[in-house]
């Protein structure tokens, strides 16, 4: 059956998420990927919903007084890494914020303070670390790129318009190595001054030949930017050349000691606006009187280690083990007393109740996407003498869903800002601050 197609359709705002926003002739909503506030597009449905339909962009009929030509040609292209070079980043954040702003009042089922933003001190070239799929096409090339926008097939990408200019070079020169272990998820991230390290983890169930090692150990010996890479098979076999390790200084925000910490692992990307996170963090458990901080989802010590100093005791908890023993050998490295860390799955609600009730005054959160349901309902319930929240989330919507849940429970959303962390694409990060 041929899809409908509308003529005329006026793009109304932008919706959480990125897409465009329009309404049908019958009053539904649709969601169109890449349209701007301000188009005037004829469309085709590629989704026919009862109340919600999404579509396509066959024709831009009037282009938004917003559009800019895009710096990156793969933008053009369909890349779907990012989903806003067609327009300016402060408008691209006054949009994400509204959206995002929008959505959480909606979830939260409260009102929520007037957000604060946060532009992105570099909109291109801020990304320390990016995951590029590798595929074979079906002419049998093995492709290094980025998945179009709704689909699996790989755009092959030279250069990354929004990574710092070492991994594109790093990317370049271990272009043809990488193809020799084929279809595999590749991450590049930066290591230390001038240097990067790749962790690949090979989706197919072939082992790697002993000359694709071969090739890649000969490589890595030859020297250059890349300080050292490490493979991971399908059945979690390992192999490592050179030195797979990542200073301190790349992963924590104010790292307590020099140290090496092991790749791959959780780490904000973009050094510029992870500092800002960090310092607006620690003002806002400053202005509170914080003195014994809990830490939910503490990674390595991100946030935790900047707290040094500031308070009088700091509790980290994390799931990952890795990020956990790099924390404690941080701490122990620097001598560091009063910052402790433990491993707990967050989500399970039994930690909670495990927690002395009196032993802190303030929680700091940074969730993963999902969010941190079980903590939310810990903190509203009775029992417990926290009496400030600081809740750091990358998805608004999982964290507009806890801020329900903690508003239920008698506490005031105090404030709110946005923060730019990865320009040019959907995602944007918050910083909700709340008192009971
Ligand atoms: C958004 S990151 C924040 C990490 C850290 N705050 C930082 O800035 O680097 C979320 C963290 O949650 C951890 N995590 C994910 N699921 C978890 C779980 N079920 N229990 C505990 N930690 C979890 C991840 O390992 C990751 O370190």
């Amino acid at each position: 059956m041929a899809r409908a197609r509308y003529q005329g359709m006026n793009i109304r705002e932008i919706a959480q998420g990125g897409d465009g926003v329009a309404e049908l002739p019958d009053g539904r909503v649709c969601f169109v990927p890449g349209a701007l506030p301000g188009d005037v597009v004829e469309v085709e449905l590629t989704r026919d919903k009862k109340r919600w339909a999404r579509a396509r962009v066959l024709e831009l009929e009037t282009p938004s007084p917003w559009r800019v030509k895009p710096e990156c040609s793969y933008a053009e292209r369909g890349c779907g890494g990012c989903q806003f070079w067609h327009v300016e980043p402060a408008q691209e954040l006054r949009w994400k914020a509204q959206a995002a702003f929008e959505a959480m009042q909606r979830i939260a089922g409260a009102p929520l303070p007037e957000p604060g933003l946060h532009p992105a001190p570099a909109p291109r070239g801020y990304r320390t670390r990016v995951s590029f799929h590798q595929r074979r096409s079906r002419e049998g090339r093995v492709e290094l790129g980025f998945f179009k926008t709704e689909s699996h097939r790989v755009i092959p990408v030279e250069r990354c318009a929004v990574a710092i200019p070492l991994l594109n070079e790093v990317l370049e020169s271990w272009r043809a190595p990488l193809a020799l272990l084929g279809e595999a998820e590749i991450l590049v991230e930066s290591a230390g001054a001038g240097e990067a390290v790749i962790s690949a983890t090979l989706t197919g169930a072939e082992a790697p030949t002993a000359a694709a090692l071969d090739a890649i150990e000969k490589r890595v010996q030859e020297g250059g930017a890349l300080r050292g890479l490490q493979i991971e098979g399908s059945r979690g076999e390992r192999w490592q050349f050179g030195r797979p390790e990542i200073d301190a200084d790349q992963i924590l925000a104010r790292p307590a000691a020099e140290r090496a910490m092991a790749p791959g692992q959780f780490r904000q990307s973009n050094a510029g606006v992870n500092q800002q996170l960090v310092t607006r963090a620690s003002e806002l458990l400053h202005e509170v009187g914080a003195r014994r901080v809990l830490e939910l989802f503490c990674g390595a010590g991100n946030f935790s280690f900047a707290l040094d100093g500031q308070v009088e005791a700091l509790h980290g908890l994390e799931g990952s083990r890795e990020a956990i023993a790099d924390a404690r050998a941080m701490a122990d490295a620097a001598g560091l007393e009063t910052l402790s860390f433990e491993g707990a799955d967050l989500f399970d609600e039994r930690v909670y109740q495990a927690l002395e009730p009196g032993a802190f005054d303030a929680v700091l959160l940074d969730p993963p996407r999902d969010g941190a349901q079980a903590a939310a309902t810990w903190l509203a319930a009775p029992g417990h003498t926290i009496r400030s929240v600081v809740y750091v989330a990358c998805d608004p919507a999982c964290m507009a869903r806890d801020l329900g849940t903690l508003v239920g429970g008698g506490w005031r959303v105090e404030g709110l800002e946005f923060f730019d962390l990865f320009p040019r694409t959907r995602h944007i990060e918050t910083i909700a601050w709340l008192r009971r």
